[in-house]
């Protein structure tokens, strides 16, 4: 279980988080969502360790971020983080050696999967291709928790489909925790199990997605557009 309890992240006069408090249930997928700035990113940085809070705390089974509890989290950042000069093989390797969690035979029938060579060089793959072998990368390792900050972001939608059957694939309901920020609400709503739309920096409404979706007789997105209506009459 992750707790925020009244985490506040600023950045110079920028408040990122505005103490923000709630607990992400295990062996989940939970969608991040909510407009551009709202602090999705801030908070799986968070989780991390990657960002420090200025007020409040981040409990990861009851404990701060920390070399333990970063050796069970596997991020896909997003930004590009992968070295371009690499191939996808070196990459691999690279990962490899500060993980013990790799899993060999996953990370090879994933390759095939998503259609990548371990020769191919990272700076010379399109921006589909290399979103797949980040993806790749994040998901060779039997990490208990993933944050994929915006996995689907400017990829055409044959990749995002594929991008999602990746993320659903092997994946262990129940013992394996999975948080996506995402802008492709509609893609993603299928598979998502809980939602967490953050406005400035807070929760503006966390649920089951298909208590949700019942709670409202809407699908995700009119649920979004109910919550951050009058984001778009400022
Ligand atoms: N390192 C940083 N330095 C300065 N400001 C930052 C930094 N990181 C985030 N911010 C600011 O904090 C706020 C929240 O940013 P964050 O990236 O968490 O939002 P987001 O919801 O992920 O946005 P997007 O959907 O556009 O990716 C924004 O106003 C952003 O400019």
């Amino acid at each position: 279980m992750i707790e925020f309890k009244g985490v506040t992240k600023t950045f110079g006069k920028t408040t990122a988080l505005d103490d923000l408090s709630l607990v992400i249930p295990e062996g989940k997928i939970v969608g991040v969502l909510g407009p551009n700035g709202s602090g999705k990113s801030t908070l799986l940085k968070m989780i991390v360790g990657l960002n420090k809070p200025n007020g409040g705390e981040v409990l990861i089974h009851q404990q701060k971020p920390n070399t333990e509890t970063k050796s069970h989290i596997s991020y896909l950042a997003e930004i590009d983080y992968l070295y371009g000069w690499m191939t996808i093989q070196q990459a691999a390797d690279f990962i490899k050696a500060f993980y013990t969690d790799w899993q060999e035979d996953k990370y090879r029938d994933l390759m095939k999967f998503l259609e990548l060579q371990p020769s191919m060089v990272i700076k010379k793959l399109s921006k589909g291709m290399r979103a797949k072998a980040k993806l790749l990368l994040s998901f060779s390792r039997n990490a208990k928790l993933i944050l994929l900050d915006e996995p689907l972001s400017g990829i055409d939608i044959l990749t995002r489909d594929k991008i999602i059957e990746t993320i659903i694939k092997d994946y262990r309901a129940g013992d394996q925790s999975i948080l996506i920020t995402t802008h492709e609400i509609q893609e993603i709503e299928g598979i998502l199990d809980e939602v967490i739309f953050i406005r400035q920096g807070k929760v503006a409404l966390q649920g089951n997605v298909e208590e949700l979706r019942e709670e409202h007789q809407a699908s995700l997105i009119e649920i979004m557009k109910e919550v951050y209506w009058y984001e778009n009459i400022k």
